[in-house]
């Protein structure tokens, strides 16, 4: 791993590393936080998915996540939202392609080649930090709207692996709104049933381990009624009995203002979990 960046922090470490991806099939960008108790032993993981657009630069400049992961004693890895590059497949809609990776293993051309985010994150990414930087195993995973969504599926579907979860603004239904209908076609095809692997409604309706989800939504998100749906979210947990703390915030839209005015909360959530 290169590191590219490094910016003293709160007393630990912001750094930006690139590294060749063998999942992606490319060179990968990684924000890193080393919290200052990272110089004297192993700190746990906190995995956080961005969303649309993004790179690994949009949380690390401006959730103001730093001063959190320093008081509590955790390492931020924040990678960027999609395979990238000269080579990967691409589409000119922000919603396709770069920067929408969407956190599956894509199995349609073009995108099957670089279009692997789940097992990124999933494999990849962690066995690489684990294996570089001062850290435990013990991680715990977020994430906002697209990255939400990837941070709820990645933990449902990894039971014992993540301490935690919880998301902003997540896509709990991914196969009931446009923009996953829109991703899931290119990228696994037209079997709707191959889609609910990656739905986090669907999944809760299934998954054995019961781990407590948190999520924070907005109520002036310009995304609440098409794209997101929390309603949805809710009922399911409601008919399974899956525990769920469900803040919605008025007046928050969909932006890092509102990440920022609560990732101390999750940050806290994920703290008494991964001391535990
Ligand atoms: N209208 C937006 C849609 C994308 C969007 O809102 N992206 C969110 C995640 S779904 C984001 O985090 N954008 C980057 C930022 O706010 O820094 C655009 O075209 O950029």
């Amino acid at each position: 791993m290169e590191r590219i960046e490094h910016h003293a922090s709160f007393d630990g470490w912001q750094d930006v590393y690139q590294h060749e991806s063998t999942t992606l099939g490319c060179t990968m960008k990684v924000g890193v936080y080393l919290p200052p108790q990272a110089q004297h032993g192993k700190v746990p993981v906190l995995y956080w998915l961005s969303g649309l657009t993004c790179t690994e630069q949009n949380f690390i400049t401006k959730a103001a996540v730093q001063r959190y992961a320093a008081e509590h004693g955790i390492a931020v890895v924040a990678p960027d939202s999609s395979a990238r590059g000269e080579g990967v497949a691409d589409d000119p809609a922000y919603d396709l392609g770069q920067g929408a990776g969407f956190y599956v293993n894509a199995t349609q051309e073009p995108w099957a080649a670089n279009h692997r985010m789940y097992d990124y994150v999933v494999q990849e990414l962690p066995a690489l930090i684990e294996a570089h930087f001062p850290v435990t195993a013990e991680r715990s995973i977020s994430g906002h709207s697209m990255g939400g969504h990837g941070a709820l599926v990645i933990a449902l579907r990894n039971p014992g692996r993540y301490r935690s979860v919880s998301a902003f603004s997540p896509i709990v239904a991914p196969t009931q709104v446009p923009w996953g209908h829109k991703a899931f076609e290119a990228y696994l095809g037209s079997d709707r049933e191959v889609w609910k692997q990656y739905d986090t409604v669907e999944l809760i309706r299934t998954v054995q381990e019961r781990l407590p989800l948190l999520v924070d939504q907005g109520l002036g998100d310009e995304f609440l009624e098409s794209q997101l749906q929390p309603d949805l979210l809710r009922k399911a947990c409601d008919e399974t009995g899956h525990p769920l703390t469900l803040n919605l915030r008025p007046g928050y839209d969909h932006s890092y203002y509102f990440i920022a005015s609560f990732i101390g909360e999750h940050m806290a959530h994920h703290a008494s979990a991964l001391k535990r």
